[in-house]
C-alpha cells in the first residue's frame, strides 16, 4: 500500500485503514498536534492578516484588487523598517550592514514593479465594475506610501494633513517630515568624510524636498574621480541609484497600468489621474548622483 496516499492529512482513505489502527496520526515525524503550541498560523498572525479581505462589490476581480494593495503595503512596511535601519546605521558610520539593507529594497522595489504584471491581467470592464464602490479612497492616501517618499527625501508638508483623521499615522509622518532623509544622512556622511558640503546644506530646512546642491555635487564626484580612495562611498552612491532607478520603475509601471485601465479619467483621490502621476515620473530623489554622470 501507498503510505503516502493513505496518510495525507484530510485523504479519505487514512481514516479506518487497517494500516493507521490504533497508532496515533503520523507523517514523516513532522509534528501534528499545536493544541498546546505555537504553530506556523499562530506565529504570523494568519487569522488577521487572512480575514482582513472585505470585497464590497459583487465582482470576482476585486479580490485581486485588493490583495495586490494589501501586499504592496506589507512590502512597503518591510522597506520602511527597512530605510530606518539604513539612515540609523549611517549615522553611525556603519556602511557594511547599510549596503546590505539598501540591496534588499532595491529588490523589494523590483518585486513590486513586477507585480504590476498581475494587476494588469484586470481589464477596463472589469474594474469598472469595481471603481463605483472604491468612492473617495485612492492609493494617494497611503500612509506608509507617502513615508517612503518622506524618508527617501522627496518630502511635502502639505501631504500630512490627508492623515489628520489618523492621529497615529499623522504623528509618525509628522515626524518623518521634520527628519533628516536617508540621502540628506548620506550627505551629511560625504562632509564627515572630509568633502567640503556647503554649511547651508548640512543645515537646511528638512521639511522641504531635496534640492540640488553644488557642493554635493562635487563631493559626489570627487568620489567618482577616485574610487580607490572613496569606495564605500562609491558602493553607496551605486546603492542609492539602484534604489532610485527601481523606484522610477515603480512609477512608470503605475502610471502605464492606469491608462490602461482607466485612461485619463479623474483619479478617486481627486487628482487629475494619469497627468499627476505622468508629472511624477520627474521626481529625482538623489539629484547630484545623476547630474554628476555628465561631468564624468
Ligand atoms: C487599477 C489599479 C490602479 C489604479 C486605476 C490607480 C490609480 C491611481 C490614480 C488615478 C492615482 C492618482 C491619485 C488619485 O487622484 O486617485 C493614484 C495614486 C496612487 N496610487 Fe494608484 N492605482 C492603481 C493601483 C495602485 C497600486 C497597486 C498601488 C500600490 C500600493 C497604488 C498606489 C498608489 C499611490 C501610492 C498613489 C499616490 C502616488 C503619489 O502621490 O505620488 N496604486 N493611483
Ligand atoms: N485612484 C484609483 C483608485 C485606486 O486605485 C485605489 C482605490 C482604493 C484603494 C487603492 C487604490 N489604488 C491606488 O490608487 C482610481 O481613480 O480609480
Amino acid at each position: 500500500m501507498n503510505e503516502q496516499a493513505n496518510t495525507r492529512p484530510g485523504c479519505p482513505m487514512a481514516a479506518g485503514n487497517d494500516d493507521n489502527a490504533g497508532k496515533s496520526a503520523e507523517w514523516h515525524g513532522a509534528k501534528l498536534d499545536f493544541k498546546e503550541s505555537m504553530s506556523y498560523g499562530d506565529y504570523l498572525g494568519l487569522d488577521q492578516i487572512l480575514s482582513a479581505q472585505h470585497p464590497l462589490s459583487p465582482n470576482h476581480n476585486e479580490m485581486l484588487f485588493i490583495i495586490q494593495h494589501q501586499t504592496s503595503e506589507l512590502w512597503i512596511k518591510l522597506m520602511l523598517h527597512e530605510m530606518q535601519a539604513v539612515r540609523q546605521n549611517l549615522r553611525e558610520n556603519k556602511l557594511q550592514p547599510a549596503f546590505k539593507m539598501l540591496a534588499r529594497v532595491a529588490r523589494i522595489m523590483d518585486q513590486l514593479v513586477h507585480a504590476w504584471d498581475v494587476l494588469a491581467t484586470m481589464t477596463p470592464p472589469e474594474y469598472t465594475a469595481i471603481r463605483p464602490y472604491l468612492g473617495a479612497s485612492s492609493g494617494f492616501q497611503s500612509f506608509q506610501y507617502r513615508q517612503l517618499e518622506f524618508i527617501l527625501g522627496n518630502k511635502n508638508a502639505t501631504l500630512v494633513g490627508v492623515h489628520e483623521k489618523f492621529p497615529e499615522a499623522h504623528a509618525i509622518l509628522d515626524r518623518e517630515l521634520h527628519t533628516p532623509s536617508v540621502y540628506d544622512e548620506a550627505v551629511m556622511l560625504l562632509a564627515r568624510s572630509g568633502f567640503a558640503v556647503a554649511p547651508e546644506r548640512l543645515a537646511r530646512d528638512w521639511t522641504r524636498p531635496t534640492e540640488p546642491d553644488d557642493s554635493v555635487k562635487a563631493a559626489w564626484l570627487g568620489v567618482y574621480q577616485d574610487t580607490e580612495r572613496h569606495w564605500a562611498l562609491y558602493e553607496l552612491a551605486e546603492k542609492l541609484v539602484d534604489l532610485e532607478t527601481a523606484f522610477r520603475f515603480w512609477r512608470f509601471r503605475h502610471v502605464t497600468t492606469v491608462e490602461r485601465i482607466i485612461g485619463f479619467k479623474t483619479g478617486t483621490g481627486g487628482t487629475s489621474g494619469a497627468s499627476y502621476l505622468r508629472k511624477m515620473l520627474d521626481v529625482v530623489l538623489f539629484p547630484e548622483l545623476f547630474a554628476l554622470r555628465t561631468a564624468l
